[in-house]
């Protein structure tokens, strides 16, 4: 179903007017997903705005002609679209999203806590040495399906490789959803090759470990407007906010580059539905043990074991599976600890800042 939203935007100043606002709206990534969620009345009295960053004291908005910090108030990420309320932006709506990452602090309250709001696509970057791993590989393109964003893999450093087939290959096998390329990220090639996901009013970010590349291809698709590597801080012990860069920012050609401390944190926690995707033979097959707390061990009627037998998984792909689940228990078990850390350190802070200004 295609419908034209156009009447969905004041015609405030005519026909020039609104069509700016489209565009302006456009290259901040407003999509007829979100437009769809509006009509016309709320549009005139609360205009949308993005999230480009989240601040200890409110969220940074960006919308046509509009930006500014709004207080705390609205459950929102970066990268979420709300619905600006002039009088009172702490009330300002948040809009469905089309994509979250986020993670389930575990424990009793099992507060949800947002990374990162409709991404349309991630890039996960590994390079063609040994970096490569392909269970890491695994791991974050559960995390990509969990989040419903489209994963795209993404092998650096081509130009330092031999043979970038066997890494090729490798990467594509992890799904059959999955898109694998191998480039140089230095250089004209990224901006070539990354240009099916990177078009105006797209909303891209990366994941990898260090040193693989990432910053090298957001310099490469900025043209040379070269952005600043390790710009971003977090606050430092004494509260200051050092942070130098948003965390949704836009390439020349409108395409929005999400990069938040968080997504670079991001581990498997809360990935279940995503493992559940990626391996989903064997996640369907294990919804026909005959027990349903089996082990796939030493049970009789265990499906997954049936299937080993037969040829149909093969016992390295079962291993990888194993692993990964096992991971995302141990994950989520030790952000629990990781969190009551970090409780613990920001309240010696609160206190440390008590005595200063005494
Ligand atoms: N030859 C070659 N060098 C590359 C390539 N990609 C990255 N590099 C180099 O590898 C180093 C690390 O690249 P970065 O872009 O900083 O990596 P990163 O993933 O942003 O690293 P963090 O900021 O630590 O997360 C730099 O010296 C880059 O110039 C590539 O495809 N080919
Ligand atoms: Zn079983």
């Amino acid at each position: 179903m295609t419908r034209d939203y156009s009447q969905f935007f004041p015609p405030a100043g005519g026909g020039k007017t609104a069509e700016r606002t489209r565009s302006k709206l456009d290259t901040l990534g407003w999509q007829p997903y979100f437009a769809q969620q509006v009509d016309m009345d709320d549009l005139i009295a609360t205009p949308p705005a993005r999230v480009v960053e989240v601040h200890r004291n409110g969220l940074h908005v960006v919308g046509d002609g509009i930006d500014r910090l709004i207080p705390p108030g609205p459950e929102a990420t970066v990268g979420d679209w709300l619905l600006l309320d002039p009088d009172q932006p702490a009330a300002s709506r948040t809009l469905h999203r089309k994509s979250l990452f986020k993670r389930r602090a575990p424990g009793t309250d099992r507060r949800l806590q947002l990374i990162a709001a409709n991404v349309d696509t991630v890039f996960i970057v590994t390079s063609c040495n040994r970096d490569f791993n392909v269970a890491r590989l695994e791991r974050y393109v559960a995390l990509a399906f969990d989040a419903e964003v489209t994963p795209v893999v993404l092998l650096t450093k081509a130009d330092l490789c031999d043979d970038t087939d066997p890494y090729l290959q490798a990467a594509s096998a992890i799904s059959r959803r999955l898109v694998a390329l191998a480039l140089n990220a230095l250089g004209p090639e990224p901006r070539v090759k990354l240009k099916p996901w990177c078009g105006p009013g797209q909303t891209i970010a990366f994941l990898g470990s260090s040193g693989v590349g990432k910053s090298s291809l957001v310099n490469a698709l900025m043209d040379d407007q070269a952005v600043g590597t390790g710009a971003i801080r977090e606050d430092d012990a004494k509260g200051r906010h050092t942070t130098t860069r948003r965390q949704l920012h836009f390439l020349p050609n409108g395409c929005a580059v999400l990069d938040t401390p968080g997504m670079r944190e991001l581990q498997l926690a809360d990935a279940q539905d995503g493992i559940a995707d990626l391996f989903d033979d064997i996640s369907a097959l294990a919804g026909q043990c005959r027990f349903g707390d089996c082990a796939h061990d030493t049970e009789p009627g265990c499906a997954i074991k049936g299937a080993l037998e037969r040829g149909a998984i093969t016992p390295e792909r079962l291993a990888r599976w194993n692993k990964l689940v096992a991971e995302e228990r141990f994950n989520s078990a030790s952000l629990t600890e990781r969190k009551s850390g970090e409780k613990a350190l920001q309240r010696t802070i609160r206190a440390i800042q008590k005595t200063n200004r005494k």
